[in-house]
């Protein structure tokens, strides 16, 4: 039986734990795979790495892995530009499959290099780009198929939410926490990706391509961090009954596709809201199948290495297919819905001098703004020192809101940029 000829490029978290699942699982992969897989060729710049793992090359260029006489190569190096898309390309033209973890490379070049695999006849998956473990790449690219879905939702990105989970239940700083996540291996090698939200942009702009047939388009997504996330926030939103969440939001609407990147107020008890640490959860609302909620391990070693190697099994089995699910050639372009038009309640807090007045003032710039509160929290007082006004508002519009915040912001009493954070509906 021919043997299916392996080789990575990366050995960090991610390829040494492919690696190492390789050899370790090895019998009942082949079972499972039906033919033999076998490591021909590890690359990495990094010597040690290199050395810390068997096989028959070691290679330290990417051209010579692309070169070399494996059937399927993964990508495990990251990076949008650069190296790893060069080396995905040069692979599929070689006639190998491919495996990547990379959802920066996948969300900006995922269209084109699914046209040069669908062109060569060659897989290129990509189950660990998205929320680590859990299979829904797989799920939406194969399974919900048939009755259209209407939105996708949920937490993809298990640093931030390893660190509002860290701060909610310990008090830790925000910086101090990141460190934790950083030495788990959980966060990228830059994680500014992470904690500014460009990492859950870019897998949005990947279960948006799979869930609605649209190439990726990382330019429509709006993106908000965690940065500006305090501990009172979190107490805050505890109070009112909701915790803070960095959602990736894409829904379909009569005027395009939504994608926003934010963080939002989960209404507790609801199952989003109970995702704790470096969990991921995705709900989809596919019409009258859905909706599903699909919970596992986000980011780390053994869940990302897992779904590589699920794919690579895949492939392994002849399950090649289109890479987002409907042939590349027929991804059409998105349409986004204009930004003005979309409506939400929000959490308000205004840093603010105590002074006499200063609720009033705010109060007329929202209602001139005609942003109606619907409740509201001023904790202690402080005569001439900064305290926290905090409020629900009704729905209204992100222009509203925005406008009025705008104005606000510029008044002497308000000491520091308001914070809006939209309430996600139930
Ligand atoms: N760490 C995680 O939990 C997850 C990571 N990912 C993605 O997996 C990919 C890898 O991530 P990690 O393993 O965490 O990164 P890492 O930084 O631990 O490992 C990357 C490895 O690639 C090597 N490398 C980088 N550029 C190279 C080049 N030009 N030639 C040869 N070797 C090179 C580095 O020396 C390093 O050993 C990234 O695309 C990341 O976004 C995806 C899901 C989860
Ligand atoms: N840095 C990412 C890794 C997995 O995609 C995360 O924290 O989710
Ligand atoms: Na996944």
């Amino acid at each position: 039986m021919n043997a299916m000829k392996i080789g990575i490029a990366g050995l960090g978290t991610v390829g040494g734990g492919v690696a190492k699942g390789l050899r370790v699982h090895g019998e009942m992969l082949d079972a499972r795979a039906g033919t033999p897989l076998e490591l021909v060729a590890v690359c990495d710049r990094d010597p040690a790495k290199r050395e810390a793992f068997d096989a028959p090359a070691k290679l330290d260029d990417i051209k010579a892995l692309a070169a070399s006489k494996a059937d399927l190569i993964v990508e495990l190096i990251g990076g949008e530009n650069g190296a790893a898309p060069m080396l995905v390309e040069e692979a599929l033209k070689a006639g190998k499959h491919v495996v990547t973890a990379n959802k920066a490379m996948m969300a900006r070049h995922g269209a084109r290099l699914a046209a040069l695999a669908e062109k060569n006849g060659r897989a290129l998956k990509f189950e660990a780009a998205v929320a680590g473990g859990i299979p829904i790449v797989k799920s939406l690219r194969e399974s919900l198929i048939v009755n259209g879905i209407k939105a996708v939702r949920g937490i993809l990105n298990g640093t931030c939410n390893y660190i509002l989970t860290q701060m909610e239940a310990t008090g830790r700083s925000f910086d101090d926490v990141l460190k934790d996540a950083q030495a788990l291996g959980y966060a990228e090698a830059d994680p500014e990706l992470d904690v500014g939200g460009g990492d859950t942009a870019h897998k949005l702009a990947l279960l948006t391509a799979l869930a609605f047939g649209v190439a990726p388009d990382l330019d429509a997504v709006s993106v908000q961090g965690i940065r500006a996330i305090t501990p009172d926030d979190i107490s805050f939103a505890r109070e009112f009954g909701y915790r803070i969440k960095l959602l990736g939001i894409a829904r379909q609407t009569d005027n395009g596709i939504i994608q926003r990147v934010q963080p939002a107020m989960v209404c507790a008890g609801t199952p989003l809201a109970d995702v704790d640490g470096v969990l991921n959860g995705v709900v989809v609302n596919a019409n009258e199948a859905g909706p599903f909620f699909f919970e596992g391990r986000g980011a780390g070693e053994y869940p990302t290495a897992n779904a590589v190697i699920a794919d690579i099994v895949d492939i392994a089995r002849g399950n090649v297919g289109s890479v987002f699910g409907v042939p590349a050639a027929s991804l059409s372009a998105l349409s986004p819905a204009p930004a003005a038009g979309a409506s939400s309640a929000f959490y308000l807090r205004f840093q603010v001098l105590d002074v006499p007045g200063v609720l009033a003032e705010i109060a007329s710039h929202l209602a001139k703004w005609r942003v109606s509160i619907e409740s509201m929290i001023q904790r202690g007082r402080a005569p001439g020192e900064a305290v926290s006004i905090v409020m629900i508002t009704h729905e209204t519009t992100y222009a509203a809101v925005e406008g009025a915040l705008q104005t606000i912001a510029g008044t002497s009493n308000v000491v520091a940029p308001p914070v809006k954070i939209p309430m996600e509906a139930k």
